[in-house]
């Protein structure tokens, strides 16, 4: 079943969906607090592209499971990243997407939606991904969680289209840095 986060219906598009030449899709991914909605909103401000906050669209059921520190398994996240995926192809123009993407077969998902998606890995170590969730006040996601994340971590360096950073650099560099890579592989696709 696939619904959006309202609760109405959003086929899977059959076929990834292929926008014009100029159009791309990104999903910014890692592990929970490695500053992808940071990187994302800068990104897509830059871009001048929509930017999908992967989080909006967790079931209530998702919010409260990780609300009460119990990791999300594969079944939890199947249906999300299906909308996920319904929501990139909505953006005919292309998108940013922030989404912990964790493991491969998460991303295969969403790479299923749109041809050529890009990702840019966002690298922590636990200990940083720990210290800026734990400082991070009012967020349903708990710093007890965060082990889990980097237990399910299938590192994407080597898949097509990924560029992997390390997420503890300046913003602004990570911004520049993504920004580069993006044009570079524009329409290819091939790193
Ligand atoms: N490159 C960075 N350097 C320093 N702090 C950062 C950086 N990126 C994000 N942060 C901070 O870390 C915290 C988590 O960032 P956030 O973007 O919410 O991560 P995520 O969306 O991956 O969970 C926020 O307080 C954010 O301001
Ligand atoms: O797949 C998951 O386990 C969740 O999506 C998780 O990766 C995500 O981190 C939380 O929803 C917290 O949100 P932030 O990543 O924005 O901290």
């Amino acid at each position: 079943m696939n619904h959006d986060h309202q609760g109405v219906f959003c086929p899977a598009p059959s076929e990834p969906v292929a926008g014009p030449s100029s159009a791309f899709w990104v999903v910014v991914m890692g592990v929970s607090g490695c500053g992808k909605s940071a990187v994302a909103q800068l990104l897509a401000q830059t871009l001048g592209l929509p930017l999908i906050e992967g989080d909006d669209f967790h079931p209530p059921s998702n919010i409260d499971k990780m609300q009460r520190g119990i990791a999300l398994a594969d079944a939890d996240r199947a249906d999300w990243l299906l909308i996920l995926g319904a929501e990139l192809a909505r953006c005919c123009d292309g998108a940013v997407l922030t989404c912990s993407a964790l493991k491969r077969s998460y991303r295969n998902t969403l790479r299923s939606a749109v041809t050529d998606l890009r990702f840019v890995h966002l690298a922590i170590s636990p200990a940083e991904s720990l210290k800026r969730v734990a400082q991070r006040p009012g967020h349903f996601y708990p710093p007890s969680l965060v082990a889990s994340q980097f237990e399910a971590l299938q590192d994407p360096a080597g898949e097509p289209g990924v560029l992997c950073l390390a997420g503890d650099a300046a913003l602004a560099t990570l911004v520049q840095q993504a920004h580069v890579w993006l044009g570079r592989t524009n329409a290819t696709c091939a790193e």
